[in-house]
This record gives C-alpha cells, sequence and structure tokens, in this order.
C-alpha cells in the first residue's frame, strides 16, 4: 500500500496495513511526519491553548481575582518553547510507531503518474517512481489565503502562520468565526489581547446546541471580546505599519494583528490527480464511499480531511483504519452513530447526539436537563464560576438524545454521554449509577435528576393527595 500523507489518517491507515501483513509506504512533503495535525494542526493549537492557561493561571482567577497571574510578563517565546518540546515528542512517538511496525517512508511532493504509479520528487530534486496495488490519498488541507488579504506572516496571518508567533499582540482580529477563529480568539482573550472576531453570516458554530452558544457568547462578551457578526470583510488596509480590516456598512476594526481563518482547502493541486481518472471539487476535495472510503477509482481511498466533513483529527484516524480494512478484505464493526465534537476554545464546547433543535426538527417529544458546574462541589473546590451541561432525552423511550456541555473539562467528560448514547442508554443510567464524589461528571447526575423533575408529575403533598381524593362537595 501506498499512502500520500503522513497526517491521522495517513498515519493510522499505514499502520493498520502493515499490522495486516502488508508492505507499506508512505510518502510526506514535509521533513517530518505527522502532517497538519501535528505541525500546524491540532497539537500546536492545543499546546498553545494548555500554556496559555498555565502562564496566566487562568484556573485559577475564580478565586484569586482577574488581575491574578502565574507568570507577569508572557513572551511569544514562552508559548513556542512549550510548543516545540510536544511537538518533537509527537514527532518522535510517530517515527517510533512506523519503525516498530516497518512502516517505510520517503520524504518528497507525490504526484500521479497513472492509477498505480507515483512519482516522488524530493526537496534536493531527486525523483523516484513507485507502485501501489492499494493507494491512500491522505494530503488534508491547507488554509484557504485568497489573493486580495495581504498575508505578510507577521502581522496579517493565518493558522500555519500563528504557531510560530515572533511577538504577542496587543489587539487582534480574527476573520471567520469558524472552530479555528474561535478556538485561537478565545486563547488570545485569555491572555487579555484584545479581540474582536468578525463573522460574515448571521451566526457561527451553528452545528452548536443554540442554548449552549448562549452561554458561550455571554462568557466572551463578559470577557471583553467584541463581535463582528453578520459583517463582512471589505479589505483589509495597512496604516502605519498596522492592519485595518474595512467592513460592510462602513466599520473598521483596527488590530495589530489579523488572524485569516476562513476554511480550508483540499491539498490535491500536487497530485495531478487526472491521471489516475479523479476529479476534486471546487475546495480541492475528493468524493469518496462513505463507507469504505474508495474513491471513484476502486483501489484509490482518499481519507482524512481531503474528503471534508467533519474534518477532525479523531475521526481521519477511524477513517484511515476502516480504508486499510477494506483495501485488505478485513472484517469490521460498522462504526458507531455518533461522534463526540470537542472546540478547545476557552471555554471548551463539547457536544455528541442531536442538538434541541435537531430533536425539534424531527418532532421527538423530548426534555432536556440542566446542570451548572457551579451546582458541584467539584466546582466549587476548583473555583469554577461558569460551565453548563445540557442533557436530551426522549419523553417516549426515555432514550439519552445529546449532551452539549460548556465548560472546563467539557471535551473529556462528553464521552460518558458518548457511551450511554452508543450504547442505547437511557436517562436511567445517570439516575441509577453513582458517580465518584466530588466531581464535574457529578454534573450528569444533576442535569438527569433535573430533566427526571421536569419529566416526572408532581408527588402531591398529603393534605393535597386528600383533597384530591375526596368526593367533590369535601373538596368545595
Ligand atoms: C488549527 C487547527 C486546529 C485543529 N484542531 C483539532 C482538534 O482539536 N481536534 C481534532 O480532532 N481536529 C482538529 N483539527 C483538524 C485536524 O488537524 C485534521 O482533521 C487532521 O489533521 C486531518 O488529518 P489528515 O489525515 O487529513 O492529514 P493532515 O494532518 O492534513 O496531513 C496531510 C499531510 O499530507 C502531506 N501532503 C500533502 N500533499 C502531499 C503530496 N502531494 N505529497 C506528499 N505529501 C503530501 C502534508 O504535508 C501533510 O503532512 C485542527 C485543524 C487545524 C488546522
Ligand atoms: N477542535 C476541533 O476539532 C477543530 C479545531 C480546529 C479546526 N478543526 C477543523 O478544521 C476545519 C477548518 O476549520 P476553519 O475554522 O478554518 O473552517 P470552517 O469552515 O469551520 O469556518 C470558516 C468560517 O469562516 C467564515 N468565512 C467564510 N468565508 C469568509 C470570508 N470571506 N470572510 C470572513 N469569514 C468567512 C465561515 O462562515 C465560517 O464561519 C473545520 O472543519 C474543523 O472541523 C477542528
Amino acid at each position: 500500500m501506498v499512502v500520500i500523507g503522513s497526517g491521522p489518517s495517513g498515519r493510522r491507515a499505514s499502520v493498520q496495513a502493515a499490522k495486516l501483513g502488508r508492505s507499506v509506504l508512505v510518502i510526506e512533503k514535509n521533513a517530518k511526519l505527522g502532517g497538519v495535525s501535528v505541525h500546524t494542526g491540532t497539537i500546536p493549537s492545543k499546546t498553545l491553548r494548555e500554556t496559555v492557561l498555565n502562564l496566566t493561571g487562568y484556573r485559577e482567577r475564580g478565586f484569586y481575582g482577574l488581575a491574578y497571574r502565574a507568570k507577569q510578563d508572557i513572551a511569544a517565546g514562552d508559548l513556542m518553547s512549550r510548543l516545540n518540546k510536544t511537538l518533537d515528542h509527537e514527532v518522535q512517538g510517530l517515527d517510533h510507531q512506523f519503525m516498530r511496525n516497518r512502516v517505510h517512508t520517503m520524504h518528497g511532493v507525490a504526484r500521479f503518474l497513472d492509477p498505480h504509479e507515483i512519482e516522488i520528487t524530493a526537496d534536493a530534486g531527486e525523483v523516484h517512481r513507485v507502485r501501489g496495488e492499494r493507494i491512500v490519498i491522505a494530503v488534508g488541507t491547507r488554509p484557504h489565503r485568497p489573493d486580495h488579504v495581504p498575508f505578510d506572516n507577521r502581522t496579517v496571518l493565518d493558522s500555519d502562520g500563528i504557531v510560530a508567533l515572533q511577538q504577542l499582540p496587543n489587539s487582534l482580529a480574527v476573520i471567520g468565526a469558524g472552530v479555528i477563529g474561535v478556538e485561537y480568539a478565545t486563547i488570545f482573550s485569555a491572555l487579555d489581547v484584545r479581540v474582536t472576531l468578525i463573522e460574515p453570516r448571521e451566526s457561527f458554530l451553528d452545528f452548536i446546541d443554540r442554548e449552549l452558544m448562549s452561554e458561550f457568547v455571554y462568557q466572551l462578551r463578559d470577557r471583553g471580546v467584541s463581535f463582528r457578526i453578520g459583517d463582512t470583510v471589505e479589505q483589509i488596509r495597512m496604516e502605519m505599519g498596522q492592519p485595518v480590516v474595512m467592513l460592510s456598512g462602513g466599520r473598521r476594526v483596527r488590530a495589530e494583528m489579523v488572524l485569516y481563518t476562513a476554511g480550508r482547502v483540499g491539498a490535491t493541486d500536487a497530485l495531478e490527480l487526472s491521471n489516475c481518472g479523479l476529479k476534486v471539487d471546487n475546495r480541492g476535495r475528493l468524493a469518496v464511499n462513505p463507507q469504505t472510503f474508495q474513491t471513484s477509482v476502486p483501489h484509490i481511498y482518499a481519507t482524512g480531511d481531503v474528503i471534508g466533513f467533519p474534518s477532525l483529527a479523531s475521526t481521519s484516524l477511524e477513517q484511515g483504519r476502516i480504508a486499510a480494512c477494506h483495501a485488505f478484505g478485513a472484517q469490521l464493526p460498522p462504526a458507531p452513530k455518533f461522534f463526540p465534537y470537542g472546540i478547545y476554545s476557552v471555554p471548551e464546547i463539547s457536544t455528541v447526539g442531536m442538538t434541541e433543535e435537531e430533536v425539534r426538527q424531527k418532532n421527538i417529544a423530548y426534555e432536556c436537563g440542566l446542570a451548572r458546574f457551579r451546582e458541584t462541589s467539584r466546582g466549587h473546590i476548583m473555583g469554577i464560576q461558569g460551565g453548563l451541561l445540557k442533557m436530551i432525552v426522549s419523553l417516549d423511550s426515555r432514550k439519552l438524545l445529546g449532551v452539549h456541555i460548556v465548560g472546563e473539562g467539557a471535551t473529556e467528560l462528553v464521552h460518558i454521554g458518548q457511551a450511554v448514547l452508543n450504547l442505547g442508554g437511557t436517562l436511567d443510567y445517570f439516575l441509577e449509577n453513582t458517580f465518584n464524589y466530588p466531581t464535574l461528571a457529578e454534573a450528569y447526575k444533576i442535569a438527569a435528576l433535573d430533566a427526571w423533575n421536569r419529566m416526572t408529575p408532581r408527588t402531591l403533598r398529603p393534605e393535597e393527595a386528600a383533597l384530591e381524593n375526596a368526593p367533590p362537595e369535601a373538596a368545595d
């Protein structure tokens, strides 16, 4: 098997194929393995977030006040040193995994010569040719960089540029309130940078439950984040060395730095896909069979971000494994119905299953249970002020339909809800089981009791019951 790209889906496909006893070659154009996930995407952004929360003492501010700082003057270098160490560990882990499983690697840009033959051009210009019985295209995406945006990697940058930051800005305008934009906007806001989030549509993160979003936006406004939602960017001008974002309707946003995060496009340009009979859509993405990840050319698979939604490292890993198993006839159980979504903003958001809006659209009779983290003893111990867990259950079957969490630890907590949901569990799981105390997971119990209270007719007090059972004249 030849795998093009060493991100999460290429990595999982290649190791799975090797475990099935096949000979595997991974082609990677970068000098280091790991893909977008390790070098510019998931791991760097999550490491920056963790570093910011640690150095600012953000998690302790509930006790010691807004002025509390673990480190007084935080510079870009403080963020980068921890980032580089984390990335080195990730790459070492990956190199070791490939070595253990005898996955071969070759560095260079791959392009198809025909449906089985691939040419690899290394940085030094050296050219190799390889043949694959099965091929996996796992080339991922790159940031969308329109010509009219004056990127200079210093004051106007994209999410690739932010991981090589030289200096921290005092103010930041983030253009595009997708997952990347929202994560970085909130991370910088936690660093006390003045942040403005700009989004042309009338709402953002539409796949998140709206009640959760109002809690999230409330917390961000409270921290001073400005929102320009429904405002189109007409131009980004440089005035006295600083970017000014010109919005439709005449408004301007002046900021020391602009982060442009208005989506990504498939990294398929170099592949010369016409040589193997494949075509991409207008965003450079490939269509696949969603069960097997085969493209229209059956021995060529495509996995990860290059096939579009949901474009997560978590789902990409699974896609790679499924593709390799299918390619070599290994059996796989059907994929679970629901996967979690984690947004590593500050505060975190995580969600699994249907939102309240989706449940309504499907006309399912439902009830919700809510728990605020401040209702848990663990929340008091940690000094947590915000945080909400929302549970949606079916009124007819009592089955769990969705869990939505905003607040500390949301991306970990969500897996309890995911297990119950994918195992077809009901509200009763949470009512009947004992949870460790004190934990944030106790929020599940509190939310379940809240839903139960709303669903169950109230037991009448003895004097009310007596009146209810009495003959009509006595009730008068
Ligand atoms: C800022 C950011 C934050 C993110 N945070 C999260 C998160 O918290 N959680 C999450 O689940 N997901 C997150 N993601 C998404 C996640 O990174 C992607 O879903 C994942 O990396 C996709 O994996 P992939 O297998 O498609 O390969 P990628 O990681 O995209 O890697 C593709 C590789 O292919 C190589 N390549 C491309 N073309 C060629 C060629 N012609 N020849 C040879 N090699 C080639 C590239 O150099 C690259 O190394 C984030 C993404 C970004 C950008
Ligand atoms: N925690 C995570 O799992 C995580 C984190 C980051 C990224 N990702 C993945 O990476 C992918 C890419 O994320 P993304 O945020 O770049 O893309 P996105 O498509 O999620 O969001 C892009 C945003 O930019 C807006 N936009 C589009 N054109 C614009 C323009 N001309 N001007 C201003 N705004 C514009 C869109 O309306 C949208 O809100 C996502 O699909 C996501 O799954 C995941």
